[in-house]
């Protein structure tokens, strides 16, 4: 069985490619889940793929990964921006955490520069699109050794 990632996205990302697209793209969530499976796939990883609007689901699902997943891949949209409680699930959860954002957080209205994930997050992809999940992956894979290091990248 392959180690299992969680990828969790909150509030309003299950309008991704209607919503704003603009700043989001036109790709849907959807799109993303089917996306993040194949490559999941591809670096022998099992994608559990999840979307809620509800901050304290968002917070039971990081605790179910303390024992049910080796990493995951967070969007949690705005609760980014104000959730202490969800800072406090990954503190706990002792599972890898690499935070994505579809757009350029730091490029927008000023409330959006601070999250509260990034203070407890592996590392942070920001601004590249959906396919910011894509390169989670391979960030995660490599940081379970499913995937080799390259040789020219030391990390
Ligand atoms: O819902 C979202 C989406 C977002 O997390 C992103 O993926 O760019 C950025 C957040 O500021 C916003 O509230």
């Amino acid at each position: 069985m392959n180690p299992v990632v969680f990828i969790l996205n909150g509030p309003n990302l299950n309008l991704l490619g209607v919503r704003e697209p603009s700043v989001y793209g036109s790709a849907t969530l959807s799109d993303v889940e089917a996306r993040t499976r194949t490559v999941g796939e591809s670096l022998g990883l099992a994608v559990d793929f999840r979307q809620t609007n509800h901050e304290g689901v968002l917070v039971d699902w990081i605790q179910e990964a303390r024992t049910a997943a080796k990493g995951i891949i967070l969007n949690a949209g705005g609760l980014s921006h104000t959730s202490v409680s969800i800072q406090d699930a990954i503190r706990s959860a002792g599972v890898r955490t690499i935070e994505v954002h579809v757009s350029n957080i730091h490029a927008r209205e000023s409330f959006r520069h601070h999250s509260y994930v990034s203070a407890v997050a592996d590392g942070v992809i920001v601004g590249l699109g959906v396919e910011g999940y894509e390169f989670a992956l391979h960030a995660l894979a490599r940081r379970i050794g499913r995937e080799a290091p390259s040789d020219t990248i030391a990390i």
